[in-house]
């Protein structure tokens, strides 16, 4: 990127800010959506630099600020300090580029433009005092992990002494994992594909290949003809312990954007029923439908209320990839701390209890559930199960519950666990015999 472009490129980050901020946007929808209003791949690109670099410090910045501003900024000028902070973070060698550049875009926008000065004098302090400020940031355990006080509270409560490591590792950029297609492939021969396109890649599980270097999915061999599809290691085990088999009826019940309706449809002929509440989440699950050429019967429905899409012939096995707080997957959305709040843990609990209660009933007495979620609180997962085998004497855990919790680890052997994982829960439920 050169220094012209960045003062655009700072505009475009206060619109992906205020997108998250006002209108509760993920990081990545926001980015999406200003995304959709250009053309220009290098400026996408920077735009998304830019902006994931802001969000994976943005409790420094929001420190730093606080600490310089005698009162509280306009949400875009805070959205504007919080950009040039992260990248004078970042790359403290570009200070005199990034302020210069920042002070530009503040003259762009007619939110900011009155504000040019005081954002100038911010940016400059801070590289004035930086050296003085690193230990005075470092000692604060928010600034340290990048998230709220709660949101770190919640994380000691679920994982006690292990919580630091976890929060490190959450701090670092996740790799590209990629599932073969066992109809197409296997994790061996595609390590090999990659390596004659100068990919090197590495087995890291069952059907899981990590790339050494992430790639857009159209530079990945392969990708396009459903040879593979993008997914963490640790999601890669649900389909294979909820264990397919041919002709089985199966209900997907949480299934956007599909992948782990297509890793079922990779190990069996099964006769599939995917629902998601999202009617643009479901056109995702048929194009992943379509890119690796299966089917299945997509529903746009709530899971959990049934009387309005099942048509009362049961389930010989049920997926529930619950709607969660994605408290094990914030490496690749370091967003998820921030766009939370304490109450989202209950909330989503709630949630996850409803489709629990809802669904069971619709499993074959020889059937089997699989329960899981992206989330590391116990909320969600094992007392969440505990709770219901308390409600359901006539349930039993076949399989779990099983916690992961993000790792990596590339010396161990990918048979006892993949090598390379986001955090997940499952817990595979039955009747009693
Ligand atoms: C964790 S994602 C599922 C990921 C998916 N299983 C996969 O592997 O690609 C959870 C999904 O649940 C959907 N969802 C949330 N509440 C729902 C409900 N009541 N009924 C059906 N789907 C729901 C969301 O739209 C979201 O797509």
């Amino acid at each position: 990127m050169n220094s012209a472009d960045l003062a655009t490129v700072f505009v475009y980050a206060v619109q992906v800010r205020m997108a998250m901020a006002c209108d509760g946007a993920s990081l990545d929808h926001a980015v999406e959506s200003v995304h959709s209003r250009i053309t220009d791949p290098v400026l996408k690109s920077a735009i998304q630099a830019v902006s994931y670099e802001t969000v994976r410090n943005l409790a420094a910045a929001d420190k730093l600020i606080e600490q310089f501003a005698k009162r509280e900024p306009d949400r875009p000028v805070c959205a504007l300090l919080e950009a040039a902070l992260a990248r004078m973070i970042v790359h403290p060698e570009k200070d005199f580029v990034t302020v210069d550049q920042a002070v530009k875009a503040a003259r762009l926008m007619p939110e900011t433009k009155a504000s040019a000065g005081f954002i100038n004098a911010i940016l400059r302090r801070y590289g004035r005092e930086r050296s003085q400020l690193a230990p005075w940031l470092a000692e604060q355990e928010g600034v340290r992990f990048n998230a709220p006080d709660w949101w770190l509270a919640a994380y000691r409560r679920a994982l006690g002494e292990k919580t630091d490591a976890v929060l490190q590792l959450q701090r670092t950029k996740a790799p590209l994992t990629l599932r073969v297609n066992r109809r197409q492939s296997t994790p061996e021969a595609y390590i090999r594909m990659a390596a004659s396109h100068g990919i090197q890649a590495v087995r890291t599980g069952l059907d899981a290949v990590t790339l050494e270097k992430a790639l857009p999915v159209s530079d990945i061999p392969g990708f396009s003809d459903g040879m593979v599809s993008v997914q963490d290691a640790g999601s890669q085990l649900a389909a294979p312990m909820l264990a397919p088999a041919d002709g089985e009826r199966i209900l997907d019940a949480c299934a956007a954007p599909g992948g782990k309706t297509t890793h079922l449809l990779e190990i069996a002929e099964a006769d599939i029923t995917a629902l998601d509440v999202s009617p643009g989440r479901c056109r995702a699950i048929l194009e992943n439908l379509d890119r690796l050429g299966f089917s299945a019967r997509v529903q746009t429905a709530d899971a959990s209320k049934p009387q309005s899409w099942w048509d009362r012939r049961k389930f010989d096995a049920i997926l529930l990839d619950a709607p969660c707080t994605a408290s094990g997957i914030v490496r690749r959305h370091p967003d998820i701390p921030w766009q939370h709040s304490k109450k989202d843990i209950h909330r989503m609990a709630r949630t996850q209890r409803y489709l629990l209660e809802a669904l069971w009933p619709l499993l074959e007495k020889h059937g089997r559930l699989l329960y899981c979620v992206c989330s590391i609180f116990p909320e969600e997962g094992t007392e969440q199960i505990e709770a219901f085998l308390r409600r359901h004497p006539e349930a039993c855990c076949e399989q779990g519950p099983r916690l992961l919790l993000p790792h990596e680890d590339y010396e161990r052997s990918w048979q006892e666990e993949p090598l390379v994982h986001d955090g997940y829960f499952l817990t595979l439920l039955r009747h009693r015999k």
